[in-house]
């Protein structure tokens, strides 16, 4: 699936350059063009792969190339106010060979919070492609500031997106990490999952068995609205050299079984593993179950099996299954991509974080008025005084 992506804020261009990175180390071909917003100068020079006339600095005449300071009402703005200067950068991109757009922003700062929302809303008025969102969620740690920006525009973003894929960075962390660290081996298993996924339906039909390989049009249906996670899962096996094939093929009805029960177990630990976003898988809408690796090991029944197997857990009768073969691999794996999902806690918990500070700032609000009423008003000896 060929993709224009647009990573907002430093989160989204850092994420959009590692996927540069994983693009051409497995030959995904999935990225057509490769963008960059923000309204910080630092973060733009600090990217290593993105084209540098592909990076648009906003907000200029604001806030002087600073960066918005986990303002997203201030990102939302200046994105606003800037559209013409993202425009500039679309423009160079091939429209016509492109499947999709995605938008990557961490949604706790301010930049890619409030304008990737924006970016959404203008892209879709144009552009007939489907519009993407890979939504980065923050650590609870990181304060309230970031949960409420978070929660903000989580509802928006999820509006003006055709689909909103989600990684959430609490689930993701490890203690003792260093943040810089931590993001940087986070990142690459943000574009792992999602990257295997969309270099999935970039395989050329004629170069494996075209009926059981996946396709864009399978990724963009399972797309279709709402909320998406993923999982994944893999297994080192034997490398499909050509020894090593031969003697496969000679054990291959012990083989056949073992694969078949491989995939069908890998399946069923994507799913009920570290999902991007955890969810209760039952409230899926629809699915995408895509198995990986050396053709050879790429099992029919196990995958069938898995499908199923999933179709049972989601009660859903939209359960795709396809296959991403990756000769001279010597892992296999099996991605979920779970789509329309809708019993999601940590999404409950954002909402709730939202609406109490909503009733907080109202509260406070209120609180400065009266403050400021009693304390202009000296019941009338102020007054006596003139
Ligand atoms: N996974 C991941 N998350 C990140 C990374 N950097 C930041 N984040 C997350 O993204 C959120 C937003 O941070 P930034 O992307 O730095 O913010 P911004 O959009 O540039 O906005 P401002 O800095 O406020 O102008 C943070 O709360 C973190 O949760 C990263 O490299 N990887």
């Amino acid at each position: 699936m060929k993709l224009a992506l647009i990573g907002f804020g430093q989160a989204g261009g850092k994420i959009v350059d590692e996927f540069l990175a994983y693009d051409e180390a497995i030959d995904g071909g999935f990225v057509e063009t490769a963008i960059a917003v923000n309204s910080a100068t630092t973060d733009l020079h600090g990217l290593e792969r993105i084209p540098k006339r592909n990076r648009v600095l906003i907000g200029q005449a604001r806030v002087k190339g600073h960066g918005v300071g986990a303002d997203n009402e201030l990102g939302a703005e200046v994105t606003e106010e800037d559209i013409s200067e993202v425009q500039g950068a679309i423009d160079r991109i091939p429209i016509h060979e492109i499947d999709a757009f995605l938008i990557v922003a961490g949604m706790g700062g301010g930049t890619g919070s409030g304008g990737a929302p924006v970016l959404a809303t203008h892209l879709k008025r144009i552009y007939t492609q489907p519009v993407f969102g890979l939504g980065v969620l923050p650590a609870t740690d990181e304060g309230g500031i970031y949960t409420l920006n978070a929660a903000r525009s989580f509802q928006t973003f999820v509006r003006e997106v055709d689909n909103l894929l989600v990684f959430d960075n609490e689930v993701w962390r490890d203690a003792g990490e260093t943040v810089a660290g931590g993001y940087d081996r986070i990142n690459k298993e943000i574009v792992e999952r999602f990257g295997l996924l969309f270099a999935a339906g970039e395989v050329h039909h004629d170069d494996h068995v075209a009926e059981s390989v996946v396709d864009s049009s399978e990724i963009i249906n399972t797309l279709e609205g709402g909320v998406s996670t993923i999982g994944y899962a893999r297994e080192t096996v034997d490398n499909a050299d050509d020894g090593l094939l031969s003697t496969f093929r000679e054990t291959e009805t012990f083989d056949e079984g073992t694969a078949t029960n491989r995939m069908t177990s890998l399946v069923r630990k994507a799913t009920l593993g570290r999902l991007t976003l955890p969810c209760d898988v039952a409230s899926a809408d629809r699915g995408l179950v895509v198995s990986t690796g050396p053709p050879e090991h790429l099992n029919r029944k196990g995958v069938e099996r898995g499908r199923q197997w999933l179709e049972d857990e989601t009660g859903s009768m939209e359960i795709r299954g396809g296959d991403y073969p990756r000769p001279n691999q010597d892992e296999v794996g099996a991605i979920v991509l779970l789509s329309g999902v809708t019993d999601v806690p940590r999404i409950d918990q954002l909402q709730q974080v939202a609406i109490e500070a909503q009733d907080t700032t109202e509260m406070v609000q209120a609180r400065a008025e009266e403050d400021l009423t009693s304390l202009v008003d000296t019941g009338g000896e102020l007054d006596a005084l003139f």
